[in-house]
């Protein structure tokens, strides 16, 4: 929508709005934002010339904040608007598709302006940081009468008090619900390197030791919106930010000194000691402290209500490589899709936290047996408990994002809605508390539910204070309930009832005097008095009456008088109406103040409602579906009964046509570590690799499986290299990936790996191809020894289970029905004879003659084998080489003729007679 760019309220400059600079960091803030601004400026620098003699007051404030923010949109605020001049307008108005205008001039040249008002500046703001701009937005620090003092051509103060980047969003317009957004760090201090995360709606804030090479599969785990790197960082690790989705920030080398990180940690933390906070390393230092010095500089020195930092160790999770999370579609399909992932299919979450929590769980599945059997029993407990499972989750779904109103509380960017919401929060907690709290609870419910009480007072507190349906924002007032300030109440009352009060003040007084006809009245002079005839005037002017009514004018007609009362009324109405305002926003800081006494046990109790969200959410799902608890061990076993593909499954069940077949798989240690799978084209060989890939994941991250039984040791990590497409922006092409892949397999994979390739080497010539399975396939059993499953149409390598003690076959069976293939999708322990390639390519409307020729080539080449290298190329050479070609093109088919007949009939003209004979013409063609 276009937008006004020159509204009238411009010109009277509103008094400023909330979120003023911290005063106290100005200095080391303004220090710093220059040192990292003119790093920020070589990423996009949208600066503009140096202020010329000619340049208003106004714009000259302008130039000189924007030249502090070289790289960022500057939103100058003017009024009701958000305006931006320059290069800066030009690239917004673009960008948003708003109007581009001019105000004045600049060293002789139109300055280019566009503009958005302030009401709808989030909308604005969320689609400029998704195209990649930084916003710094710039408001009024006072407001214009306080300027005027300082003389009448003097500009209102202004300053940035926040600057937007992606990974620093709060706001939930500028949010997803049930995603989280993570502003990452990737820090190297000599031969130590970490990443360290923060998601800053939230506070939660974690870093985990990470050698260069694990940087990309970390980054895949995470999606940040944001990664900062050092000066001179950019070099190395560009290429994996972008390839994560991630924008990049280069920040200068100080922003990451470990030796001053110590000091910014612990103030941050409010720690005397940085030992109080865990063990850190100099870089897990310099990557905490760095990540808490860009918030404080984006936030201008207000930073967000950070959780204590947790570091992941590498061996707690699965390490899961960014192509096998692409392939396994974890949290989005290969085209990008959330609908049809795994994580669209397990997730029955009713909470934005749940969410949040799953998809981490997804996403980081652990390697921790204790904290998996504690997850699954949860998941246990609500399945055996259908009715309170329903009655939880009925409690959790009326619950708001108490973490994020709370972390915009911290931030001083809350509202009354925010804190009705987390007043609703601790209610509705309470309820879920109740229901649990008779209950026999496994430890991490126990624990979860304790968490949920003892916040009576502040519900309570919240509860009294607030309407029903308070404004978005403090400032517009009228979200205090009656009741909860006398003083606020009156004032109110004055504001709003200012004319029945000075009615009762007029009855009561003239009760009094005995006059009824006093009267109070108005003018601009006198303000409020009271009025009285002459007759009248000298009783009130004589004892008892003059101790009250105090003379102020005679006139002609009238005398008038005032009272302390009167007086004291009416500076309260005039004030009534800013005092009211006051009040409110007073209430609203101590209510925030309130909010934020409890802030660690509200973060706990936020954590504890996705902990049951989940556990509950996953029971679920394992009712609906009728999936089974794992047994989970430290054996190297992965043994599936009836296991199923739970994505497959859906998508089946959703058509109703057929059902899912389910499928045994059997991995141990002692036996079989690798299973060899052919089978037929389209039979179902790469749903069953990736179901069990999936079920693997899916135990570990504390669920139920989709499957009649699931004993599984635990596995270290998990590996897919499944089907490929060119990477040409890297300059790869499907076989250089696929080649890349399996080289990372085959480096890295340990013995409690469980591995799933297929079709390994189906990119290049067969020899070539069959070389490549074969080679690596013995590598997987002889060096890797990890689990194994191993699709394959080379059929020769069924031959290695002779050699490789640990590799068995298995064949996925179909059957063959007059000269079609019906596929069964049932895996067995054998192997398969042939493809049935030329079969599925019926299926798939390759042309007839195009099916005979594919039939007889194939037909020498296998009858060649047979018979030796020689005989074969005998064979191919008696082909005709040119037979397809050569062969008669297809006879045209009856239908066609038909088709020509009755194309050149012309049904209007045609008698009976002709009608019927065309019939009998049309049916002997048919016959023919
Ligand atoms: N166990 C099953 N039960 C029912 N349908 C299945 C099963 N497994 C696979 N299918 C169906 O068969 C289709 C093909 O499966 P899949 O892609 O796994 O075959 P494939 O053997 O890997 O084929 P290709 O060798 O051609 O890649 C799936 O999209 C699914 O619809």
């Amino acid at each position: 929508m276009p937008i006004d760019p020159a509204p009238p309220s411009r010109q009277n400059e509103p008094p400023p709005t909330r979120g003023q600079t911290n005063s106290k960091s100005i200095p080391m803030i303004a220090f710093f934002r220059r040192k990292f601004c003119l790093i920020l400026a070589t990423n996009g620098d949208q600066s503009v010339s140096k202020p010329d003699q000619s340049v208003t007051p106004m714009m000259a404030q302008f130039l000189a904040i924007k030249e502090e923010y070289p790289s960022a949109l500057l939103f100058y605020r003017m009024g009701d608007f958000y305006e931006l001049f320059f290069d800066d307008a030009v690239a917004a108005a673009q960008a948003l598709d708003i109007t581009l205008t001019k105000r004045g001039k600049h060293q002789g040249a139109d300055i280019p302006m566009c503009g958005v008002p302030v009401h709808a500046a989030e909308g604005y703001l969320l689609n400029l940081i998704r195209k990649g701009f930084r916003v710094a937005v710039c408001e009024q620090l006072e407001n214009p009468k306080e300027a005027k003092k300082r003389g009448a051509k003097s500009v209102v103060k202004r300053g940035v008090v926040r600057l937007v980047t992606p990974g620093t969003l709060t706001e939930d317009t500028l949010l997803q619900p049930r995603q989280s957004n993570f502003l990452a760090t990737f820090v190297q201090v000599r031969n130590q390197s970490c990443l360290a995360w923060v998601d800053i709606s939230t506070g939660d804030m974690r870093y985990s030791p990470c050698p260069p090479v694990r940087l990309g599969p970390e980054l895949a785990r995470l999606a940040p919106a944001e990664v900062l790197v050092a000066e001179g960082a950019l070099d190395e690790t560009l290429e994996i930010i972008n390839e994560a989705g991630a924008a990049a920030t280069e920040l200068p080398q100080e922003v990451f000194d470990s030796t001053a990180g110590v000091e910014k940690i612990c103030k941050a933390y409010g720690v005397g000691d940085l030992s109080g906070l865990g063990e850190f390393s100099r870089a897990d230092v310099a990557a905490v402290s760095g990540l808490i010095e860009y918030l404080s500089t984006t936030q201008k020195g207000q930073l967000p209500l950070l959780r204590r930092p947790v570091c992941e160790a590498r061996d707690d999770f699965v390490a899961i490589d960014a192509a096998t999370r692409k392939n396994l579609e974890l949290t989005q399909t290969l085209a990008g899709e959330r609908s049809g992932s795994l994580l669209s299919v397990v997730d029955r979450s009713v909470t934005a936290a749940g969410a949040r929590l799953l998809s981490r769980r997804i996403t980081t599945p652990s390697q921790r047996l204790a904290a998996i059997e504690e997850r699954a029993s949860a998941v246990e407990f609500f399945c055996g408990q259908s009715g309170l499972r329903g009655a939880v989750r009925t409690a959790l779904k009326q619950l708001p994002d108490v973490e994020r109103a709370l972390g915009r509380v911290a931030l001083e960017r809350s509202g009354p809605r925010d804190l009705l919401a987390l007043g609703n929060g601790i209610a509705q907690a309470a309820q879920v508390h109740a229901l649990l709290a008779e209950q026999e609870l496994p430890p991490l419910l126990k624990n979860a539910a304790d968490d949920l009480k003892g916040f009576e007072a502040l519900s309570d507190e919240l509860d009294r204070a607030l309407v029903a349906e308070p404004p978005l924002l403090a400032r517009d007032g009228g979200f205090v309930a009656t009741g909860y300030s006398a003083e606020l109440d009156e004032m109110t009352a004055l504001r709003d009832e200012a004319r029945s009060v000075i009615a009762r003040m007029q009855a009561d007084y003239a009760g009094q005097s005995e006059i009824s006809s006093l009267k109070i009245k108005h003018n601009n002079v006198l303000g409020y008095f009271i009025e009285t005839t002459a007759t009248h005037s000298q009783r009130m002017m004589t004892a008892p009456l003059n101790d009250v009514f105090i003379h102020r004018q005679t006139t002609a007609n009238a005398v008038r008088f005032t009272t302390v009362e009167l007086g004291e009324l009416e500076t309260k109405i005039l004030n009534a109406a800013g005092r009211a305002t006051g009040l409110e926003l007073e209430v609203f800081a101590g209510l925030c103040a309130q909010v934020l006494d409890h802030a660690a046990a509200l973060q706990a109790l936020a954590v504890s409602i996705a902990e049951i969200d989940v556990a509950a959410a996953l029971s679920e799902l394992a009712m609906a579906e009728g999936w089974v608890r794992p047994v989970l061990n430290d054996s190297r076993d992965f043994i599936i009964e009836q296991g199923r593909h739970p994505v497959v499954e859906a998508a089946i069940k959703a058509q109703a046509e057929t059902v899912f077949v389910a499928n045994d798989c059997q991995l141990t240690s002692t036996n079989d570590m690798i299973w060899l799978l052919t089978g037929p084209n389209m039979a179902g060989k790469s749903t069953f690799l990736r179901q069990n890939a999936l079920i693997a994941l899916l135990a570990q991250a504390g669920s139920f499986v989709p499957a009649a039984r699931a004993e599984i040791g635990i596995v270290s990590q998990i590996f897919s290299r499944v089907g490929a497409a060119d990477d040409l922006a890297r300059g790869r092409s499907t076989f250089m990936v696929e080649m890349v892949e399996t080289a990372a397999i085959l480096n890295q994979a340990d013995d409690r790996a469980l591995v799933i390739l297929d079709e390994i080497g189906r990119g290049t010539s067969t020899y070539d191809g069959l070389s490549i399975a074969w080679a690596t396939l013995e590598h997987l059993h002889d060096v890797n020894r990890c689990r194994a499953l191993f699709a394959t149409h080379y059929h020769e390598l069924t031959q290695l289970t002779a050699k490789l003690t640990h590799v068995d076959n298995a064949t996925v069976t179909v059957r063959e029905y007059q000269g079609d293939v019906v596929f069964l999708h049932e895996v067995k322990k054998g192997a398969a004879d042939r493809s049935y390639g030329v079969q599925v390519a019926k299926l798939a409307g390759l042309p007839q003659s195009v099916l005979e020729r594919a039939k007889v080539v194939l037909e020498a080449l296998e009858r060649g084998e047979r018979e030796g290298h020689s005989k074969q190329k005998a064979l191919i050479d008696d082909l005709p080489l040119f037979s397809a070609v050569a062969m008669s093109a297809p006879a045209p088919s009856a239908q066609s003729e038909l088709e020509e007949v009755l194309n050149g009939v012309q049904p209007d003209s045609l008698s009976p007679k002709e009608a019927l004979d065309l019939i009998y013409q049309l049916k002997s063609k048919l016959k023919t």
